[in-house]
């Protein structure tokens, strides 16, 4: 019992830490209620906070895409519990995270900054919409599973843990991941700009297209033709426009 309640201790603590880590980083882009920024931290030559951006970033890529991959889960899981082994992937993906916004260095000069007025507005209404596609969209394919929480509470209740289905909803019929979508749009849509947080979205906007692949190669190896074919008719990160040649219908695929 003792065994048990660990463990789901364990998940709810990694659950969150990650919570705090996202709204943080929501604050730490927008510039908004959080004591650091993007564009707040020790000043210093340009080389130096682009070597430690650069190692910070690097540090989040490496971790959250090696921690994903199948071979990964196999080898580890023969030290680590299979019911916290999503738990345990959060915690590392949310410490990666605070390890950036504490210690990323600004380069706060100015590259543009949209005037007071209406613009401005609808501009802090699209990032916020960004945010909100991501976290749509992790409810769309299992927000407690992709999070470790049903794993541990499974474990609790001595049941039987089940991955979720591979899942078509609205946001899946209409791109393959819509949850990076919301990333990029969150990171790119900002009324104001600076070096920073630019080279912040440059590198994040491409680990996120390197990712998807390594994402993508796993899902085909794993569903076959089925998720060959659904890449055939859902495009990647861009929607296609109803009433153009391409558009067809999402073909149900079989689950994991
Ligand atoms: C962080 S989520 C990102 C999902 C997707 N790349 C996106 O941007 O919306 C990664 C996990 O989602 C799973 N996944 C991706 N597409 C899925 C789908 N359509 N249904 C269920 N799980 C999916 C992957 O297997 C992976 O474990």
């Amino acid at each position: 019992m003792l065994r048990r309640v660990l463990v789901a201790g364990y998940g709810a603590v990694a659950y969150v830490f990650f919570l705090v880590t996202f709204l943080y980083t929501i604050g730490f882009l927008a510039r908004v209620a959080v004591p650091k920024d993007v564009d707040d931290g020790p000043t210093g030559p340009v080389w130096l906070a682009l070597l430690v951006d650069t190692a910070l970033l690097t540090l989040f890529a490496v971790q959250h895409s090696v921690m994903a991959r199948p071979w990964f889960k196999r080898w580890w899981t023969r030290w680590v519990a299979p019911s916290i082994e999503r738990s345990t992937y959060v915690l590392a993906a949310s410490l990666a995270v605070a390890a950036l916004l504490w210690l990323w260095r600004p380069l706060p000069a100015t590259v543009w900054s949209v005037p007071d007025g209406w613009l401005r507005w609808v501009v802090w209404a699209g990032q916020l919409l960004g945010w909100g596609l991501v976290l749509l969209s992790t409810f769309q394919i299992g927000h407690f599973d992709l999070f470790g929480l049903r794993q541990v509470f499974a474990r609790f209740r001595s049941r039987q843990y089940a991955e979720p289905r591979f899942a078509q909803p609205l946001l899946y019929r209409l791109v393959r991941h819509p949850l990076m979508v919301g990333f990029l749009i969150a990171f790119w849509v900002t009324p104001d700009m600076s070096v920073g947080r630019l080279y912040f979205a440059v590198v994040a906007s491409a680990y996120i297209v390197v990712a998807v692949r390594f994402e993508e190669h796993d899902l085909a190896r794993q569903l076959g033709d089925d998720y060959r074919r659904y890449q055939r008719e859902v495009p990647r990160f861009v929607p296609r426009v109803p009433g153009t040649a391409g558009r067809r219908r999402a073909v149900p695929v079989e689950p994991r």
